[in-house]
Formats: structure tokens, C-alpha cells, sequence
């Protein structure tokens, strides 16, 4: 019998036999896959667009397929149903994180959350970030930051808007994104890294850029002296920037550090930093990996997911007018959209959705040990979807899906144990800035380009944009 003829369930328990088979027996099969190279296993077949490959190859062998890259045996699941089976029925076997070079060098030895090895390490800085960085209470804590900066943001595209200028619309939201995670973070938004050349947003994307490509070092182990693609290299150029950046953050915190008054991320860590009394014991290379995690986690998702949602509304005129009109409907001409007007933006809510089932901003998910899901296919899926291709918000007007992890069909912000614990502050800060941005401006595409011109051509990272 081959895989292939087992329903889901069945295929599951099947792995995970195939999985200890392998520890104990190593002759007994795995599910079926493409046939790999000596040593390289599958590696050759993954390209610029690993998502895009995973998911042709699911085409051809179903949706759990065995690929080895390198030396690492890999399942792929690709549809609604088989990514269940991974993030909720058995998750607890599947919610570690693989060895990554780029997160030993550049996430402080994998203690960031992101990257931190699954156990009581992880289950630590999960609660400390999940009940004292990103909890109702303290994302409420910066609501007039954000109000202020996004006034700011609004008012430069006035004068733009004005003088008729063309604006590279992702690069101011990526500037508004990094003010606003920088003065969440750090308290400060002026904060430059400490090469002359490299903008600080720059670093964090080199970052998250060598964090996500597929590093033949970390499938053939043994090559990985020999660095042959010079990731080593960008990697530990990296890692310094950030971490003299950080160093200075802590050192100016340390200096005006009040425990009842506490402004800021870097604040409320240390108040925990090297105190043995507490669940969180937390060292000075544990709060600069969680500085870490909050800036990559909160700068370059929330900017790519605006960007994906009004290229999304540019391709695709009748639903921009049709948001414009419910912004007009609800909020009228007179003012600037509030936080308290998003509950009542329904329309608002389904765009969003739909642009992130669409251009999910991780399109892989995160690297998982032992295991993958090209989300970016999962969301296209015929099965699940009706013309998935088109863009139709409309789809969630009767339907119960929703974005926080219990819909397999619809993942951007993942599920289960390794999900996003910064999706409440992700949500807010997309649907604000889109809701800003299609309020106040007419818009359209320079040189007279016609949408279909547009080019929603993907680049690969961790993020998408
Ligand atoms: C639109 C915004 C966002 C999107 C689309 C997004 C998406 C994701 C995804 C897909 C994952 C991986 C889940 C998995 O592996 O199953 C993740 C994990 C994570 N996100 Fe977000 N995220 C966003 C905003 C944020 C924000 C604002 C923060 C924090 C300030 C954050 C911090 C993190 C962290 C720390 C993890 C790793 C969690 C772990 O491994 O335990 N994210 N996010």
C-alpha cells in the first residue's frame, strides 16, 4: 500500500510511525516524494520561491509528500485538512523550531521567541511577551503614539498629494511601521544603527532576508565551513549592527531606569532582568533577542500586509471604491479614521482578509522542524476556495472564518502553540494605516499604468513583499 491510498488521518499516523520506523529501523518507507539526489537530496528543486515549488510539487504528490533537503527529511502539507493534522491534532510533536545558522548567529543563539527551541525556555518568554509586551492592556498603553504618528504620516502625503507628487508608498509605511515598533520597542524613533551606510530598517530586512533563504549549511552540515553561498559572512555583519544598537538601548535604559515608570518594551524587561524571584529569568542576551523579535515581528509584517492590501485595492477598482464608501458611510469627510470607528468597518475587515488569503505576508509559515506548509497554496486551494485567484472580499460576508488560527484554510498569522502572539497589535496596525490611507486620498497608479498592469510578483523572505 503507498501513501496514497490512506485518507488523511491514516497518512498522519503513518508519518509519525514512518518518523520512529526511521530511529529504529532505518529501512522502513516514509510517504512517497519526489526522488532526490546522493547527498542533496531535493535541494535542487527549490527555488527563488520555495512556497511556489512546495506547491507544485504537492500537485504531484498529494498533499503530504516526504522531500529530504539535504540531510533533512521534510513532510509538506499543503491543504486546509493535512496542516490541521500538523498545528492542532499533533502539534505538540511539531511545534519546534528547526537549527538555522542564521538564528544561532543572528537571534542571540536561538533564545529570541521566534527561533527559541521548544520547551520551558520557549513557554517562558511566550508568557513573559504575551502578558507583558502584547496584552490588551499594553497595546491600549500606545493607542495615542499611534495616532500621533499616523497624523504625522498623513499630513507629509497631504503636501505630497497636494504638489501632485509620485510617493513610494511602501517606503513611507515601512517608515511609519519602524517609528511606531521603534517607540513601542525602545522609546525612540530617531535610532540609527551604527553602520553610516545601512539605514536600520535595512539591517532588519538583510536580517530577516538571511533568516529566510534556503542555506545549504543548514542541510549539509558539513559544508558549512566552507560558507560557499557567503551567508556566514552577511550573517555576522548583521548580528554586530544589531547588537551594538542594542547594547546602547539597554546601556540608556539602565541609566534612567524607574521600576514605576515603566515607558516602554526595554523598561518593562528590565524590571524582570536578573531577578531570581520571578517566572521570567532573563538575562542582558535574553532581552536583546526579544528586542529582536518585537522589532522584525511588528516592522516589516504589518508594512507588507498595508502594501499587499492597496496593491490588492489598485488591481482591483470596485472594491476600492466600495471600502471608500463605507469608510464615508461610517466615518463621514470631517475627520481622520479613530481606532474606535475599526469595529464597525466590516467591509474593512473582509478586504483585509482576503488580501491576506491572498499574499499571505509568510508564505511558508515559519521553518518548522521536520515539517512544511506552503500557506500561500493553502490559501489559493480550489477545494477550499471558489475562484481563488480573484479578488472577492465578499466571500466573508456570510461565512465565520476568521484570521486567528482556528480556520486552517485562512493561517497568515499561523495557529496553535507557535502562533502569532502579536496578531491582536498586527490586525490593529493594518487595518488602521489601510483604513487611513483609502479614507483620505483618491488613488491611482502612476504614468497612467492601467491595474492589470500591475505586477503582484512576490520576492521571497520571511516576509513577502
Ligand atoms: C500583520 C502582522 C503580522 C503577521 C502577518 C504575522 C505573522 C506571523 C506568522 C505567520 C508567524 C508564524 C506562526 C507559525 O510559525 O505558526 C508569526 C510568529 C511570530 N510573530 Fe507575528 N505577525 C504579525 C505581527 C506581529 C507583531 C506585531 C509581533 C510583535 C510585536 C509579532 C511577533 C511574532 C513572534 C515573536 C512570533 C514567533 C512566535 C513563536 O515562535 O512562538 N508578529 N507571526
Amino acid at each position: 500500500m503507498s501513501p496514497n491510498d490512506l485518507d488523511t488521518n491514516e497518512a498522519f499516523a503513518y508519518i509519525l510511525h514512518a518518523y520512529k520506523s526511521k530511529c529504529n529501523h532505518k529501512h522502513k518507507p516514509l510517504p512517497s516524494g519526489p526522488k532526490g539526489l546522493p547527498i542533496l537530496g531535493n535541494l535542487l528543486m527549490i527555488g527563488e520561491f520555495p512556497h511556489r515549488d512546495l506547491h507544485r510539487l504537492s500537485t504531484q504528490y498529494g498533499p503530504i509528500f516526504y522531500i529530504r533537503l539535504g540531510f533533512i527529511p521534510t513532510i509538506v502539507v499543503s491543504t486546509p485538512q493535512t496542516a490541521e493534522l500538523f498545528l492542532k491534532t499533533h502539534d505538540l510533536s511539531f511545534a519546534g523550531r528547526p537549527f538555522s545558522s542564521a538564528a544561532k548567529s543572528i537571534s542571540y543563539d536561538q533564545k529570541g521567541l521566534t527561533f527559541a527551541t521548544y520547551g520551558p525556555y520557549w513557554r517562558n518568554i511566550r508568557k513573559l511577551c504575551i502578558s507583558k509586551l502584547l496584552s490588551s492592556n499594553k497595546v491600549e498603553s500606545f493607542r495615542s503614539m499611534r495616532s500621533t504618528e499616523l497624523g504625522l504620516f498623513i499630513t507629509s502625503l497631504k503636501h505630497a498629494a497636494i504638489s501632485r507628487e509620485i510617493v513610494n508608498v511602501s517606503n513611507k509605511v515601512l517608515s511609519l511601521s519602524t517609528d511606531m515598533s521603534c517607540l513601542m520597542v525602545f522609546g525612540n524613533k530617531s535610532m540609527k544603527s551604527s553602520d553610516d551606510h545601512k539605514g536600520f530598517q535595512d539591517v532588519v530586512h538583510e536580517g530577516m532576508k538571511l533568516a529566510a533563504i534556503f542555506n545549504i549549511a543548514d542541510y549539509i552540515p558539513y559544508i558549512g565551513l566552507l560558507d560557499v553561498q557567503g551567508l556566514g559572512k552577511r550573517m555576522k555583519e548583521v548580528s554586530k549592527v544589531f547588537d551594538e544598537l542594542f547594547e546602547k538601548i539597554i546601556d540608556e535604559h539602565v541609566k534612567v531606569f524607574d521600576k514605576d515608570n515603566q515607558k516602554d518594551f526595554v523598561d518593562v524587561m528590565l524590571a524582570f532582568m536578573d531577578e531570581k524571584d520571578t517566572d521570567f529569568f532573563i538575562d542582558r542576551s535574553n532581552i536583546k533577542a526579544i528586542i529582536l523579535d518585537m522589532l522584525v515581528g511588528s516592522m516589516d509584517t504589518s508594512s507588507t500586509a498595508v502594501e499587499w492590501t492597496i496593491s490588492a485595492l489598485l488591481k482591483n477598482p470596485r472594491v476600492m471604491k466600495k471600502l471608500q464608501e463605507e469608510l464615508e458611510r461610517v466615518i463621514g469627510l470631517d475627520r481622520l479614521v479613530e481606532e474606535s470607528d475599526l469595529p464597525n468597518l466590516e467591509y474593512l475587515d473582509m478586504v483585509i482578509k482576503e488580501s491576506m488569503r491572498l499574499y499571505p505576508v509568510a508564505p511558508l509559515l515559519f521553518p518548522m522542524k521536520q515539517w512544511k506548509t506552503p500557506f500561500w497554496a493553502i490559501g489559493r486551494d480550489p477545494n477550499s476556495w471558489t475562484d481563488p485567484e480573484e479578488c472577492i472580499p465578499e466571500r466573508f460576508m456570510e461565512s465565520r472564518i476568521d484570521l486567528r488560527g482556528q480556520d486552517f484554510q485562512l493561517l497568515p498569522f499561523g495557529s496553535g502553540r507557535r502562533g502569532c502572539p502579536g496578531i491582536q497589535l498586527g490586525l490593529l496596525a493594518v487595518r488602521l494605516i489601510v483604513a487611513q490611507l483609502v479614507h483620505c486620498f483618491d488613488w491611482e497608479l502612476p504614468n497612467g499604468m492601467s491595474p492589470d498592469d500591475l505586477n503582484m510578483t512576490e520576492e521571497f523572505g520571511l516576509t513577502m513583499p
